[in-house]
């Protein structure tokens, strides 16, 4: 199938080398210039496991092509994904100028029948409002005693996580097609099925609903998951105080088939370009209709408060007073695996030490250039605050004669450190771990002052005499 992709960030890119892998004709278009350079000459913008042997392979194969060309795409594809940015406005809403931009310039350029994939995150009523806004500007095209083409807007939420995006893609949970019931629609609804044949072998993967449920569906899904993550939060913050450990509740919890295991690991708070704000809009949808979101309320401030909760952890040691400290911090992207900083906890927890005149000392193993850019920009209204900043270029370097490390992102290669070179290394051997690294007995055994999340205060497993 002939497919076009508008957005070459972390959705678009990968939906359009996944798509073509599975041997579609794929072009993908985006207006930023300087990334579709980068993407033609075989290098991938974004840090992303694989994709850039992906791309690769089906760039030689003549299946994927990069564009900044929107006619050329919009000729190209009989299906047209729209995966371009939805971020937030500054109360919470959605700012749809990029989708209403792509729709726009579909309207300007179709000459025949399209179906218009929206995988973009969208509030609900987003379809029917791109479908009037295309219909506006075929409207206005002159089409010499023709009727105009037919069209379809389909939603088609994306639910892939950064750090495993291809591995989520090529093999989804689920795949959710919002359609109508109208002939363009039933058509578009066709195509779909077809399309995404390949990945419901043996078990059907596609959900189809109605186009406002699906839009639903993919706020749902991602609200949950953040309530979920700031509950454990809550319940890790209340066992530090109880002298329980988390982790053996955590277990015990997953146990529980009705709750499951995954997305109940305590930590510095939730981040990420999708979490933060797909909760906001949500909160923003629930009081455009006069219904408050209490829950999603909470959740929302308990991840803020957890993003300053090394900082308390620190100051529980060091006192309030940071000047003149040198800190340690492993991990500056929201995840490991990825280079992403969107909305990172490291940013807030960065903000806060310099603020109160601490000096750092960071690592992370692939995010190290965007944090530079993206703490530029944080950094905006106190510049010389950066000056403050050493970027190491090891774990250890950062550890060197530091009063604490700070744990931010839980990449593979932190898990297991030379630790007796890292004591050796840090000038006090304190290590505010808010990602669960570690046993925290073992920690003590080699000689750290450990603080975790929900770990703190247990000494001794309270089993052991049982
Ligand atoms: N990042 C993620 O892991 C996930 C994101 N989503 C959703 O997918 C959407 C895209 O997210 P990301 O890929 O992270 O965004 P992104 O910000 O990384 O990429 C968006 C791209 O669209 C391009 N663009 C803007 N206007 C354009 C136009 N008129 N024509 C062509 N290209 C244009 C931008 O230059 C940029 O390269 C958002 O709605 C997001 O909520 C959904 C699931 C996962
Ligand atoms: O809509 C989106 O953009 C995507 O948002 C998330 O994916 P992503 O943000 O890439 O990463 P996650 O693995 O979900 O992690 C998000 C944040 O939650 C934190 N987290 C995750 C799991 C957990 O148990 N505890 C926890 O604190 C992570 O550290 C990270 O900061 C969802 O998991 C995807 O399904 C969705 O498609």
């Amino acid at each position: 199938m002939n497919l076009t992709i508008f957005g070459v960030g972390y959705v678009g890119l990968v939906t359009g080398v996944c798509l073509a892998e599975l041997g579609n004709d794929v072009v993908c278009v985006d207006t930023d210039a300087r990334k579709i350079a980068t993407l033609q000459r075989g290098d991938v913008p974004i840090h992303e496991p694989g994709l850039k042997e992906l791309m690769a392979g089906n760039c030689h194969a003549g299946r994927l092509a990069f564009s900044t060309d929107l006619a050329k795409g919009v000729a190209h594809g009989e299906v047209l994904f729209i995966a371009v940015g939805t971020p937030s406005t500054d109360d919470g809403g959605t700012d749809m100028a990029q989708v209403f931009g792509v729709a726009r310039a579909i309207a300007a350029h179709m000459d025949a029948f399209k179906v218009i994939v929206n995988k973009s995150t969208v509030p609900v009523g987003s379809g029917e409002a791109v479908h009037e806004a295309i219909a506006e500007v075929l409207a206005q095209r002159l089409w010499h005693a023709a009727p105009a083409p037919g069209f379809a807007v389909v939603s088609n939420p994306e639910f892939l996580k950064e750090g495993s995006a291809i591995d989520d893609f090529m093999r989804p949970d689920r795949i959710i097609v919002g359609v109508g019931d109208s002939p363009e629609e039933r058509r578009a609804g066709a195509l779909m099925r077809e399309l995404y044949r390949p990945f419901s072998h043996g078990h059907e993967r596609l959900m189809c609903m109605d186009r406002r449920s699906a839009e639903f569906t993919k706020y749902a899904a991602n609200a949950m998951l953040a309530v979920r993550i700031s509950f454990m939060n809550e319940m890790a913050n209340l066992a530090d105080r109880l002298g329980v450990d988390i982790e053996p509740v955590r277990v015990g919890m997953g146990a529980d088939p009705r709750i499951g295991d995954s997305f109940l690991y305590p930590g510095i708070g939730y981040g990420g370009s999708c979490f933060p704000k797909d909760v906001a809009a949500l909160r923003h949808m629930g009081l455009g209709m006069g219904l408050p979101l209490r829950v999603l309320q909470a959740a929302a401030q308990v991840n803020d408060g957890q993003r300053r909760l090394l900082v308390d952890k620190l100051a529980q040691r060091l006192g309030n007073d940071f000047a003149g400290r040198r800190f340690a911090l492993w991990g500056l992207a929201f995840k490991p695996n990825t280079d992403d900083m969107r909305e990172a906890p490291s940013r807030v927890l960065i903000r806060e030490l310099l603020a109160r005149g601490a000096a750092l000392q960071v690592f992370d193993p692939v995010a190290m250039l965007e944090a530079r850019r993206c703490l530029a920009e944080d950094m905006r209204d106190h510049p010389e605050w950066l000056d403050r900043i050493h970027y190491a270029e090891s774990p250890l370097g950062a550890a060197h004669g530091a009063d604490a490390l700070l744990i931010a992102t839980e990449w593979q290669e932190f898990c297991s450190p030379n630790f007796e070179a890292l004591r050796m290394a840090l000038k006090r051997p304190l290590v505010v771990d808010g990602r669960n690294l570690y046993e925290p007995r073992a920690m003590r055994t080699l000689g750290f002052d450990y603080l975790a999340v929900g770990r703190n205060t247990v000494d001794e497993p309270r089993t052991a005499t049982l």
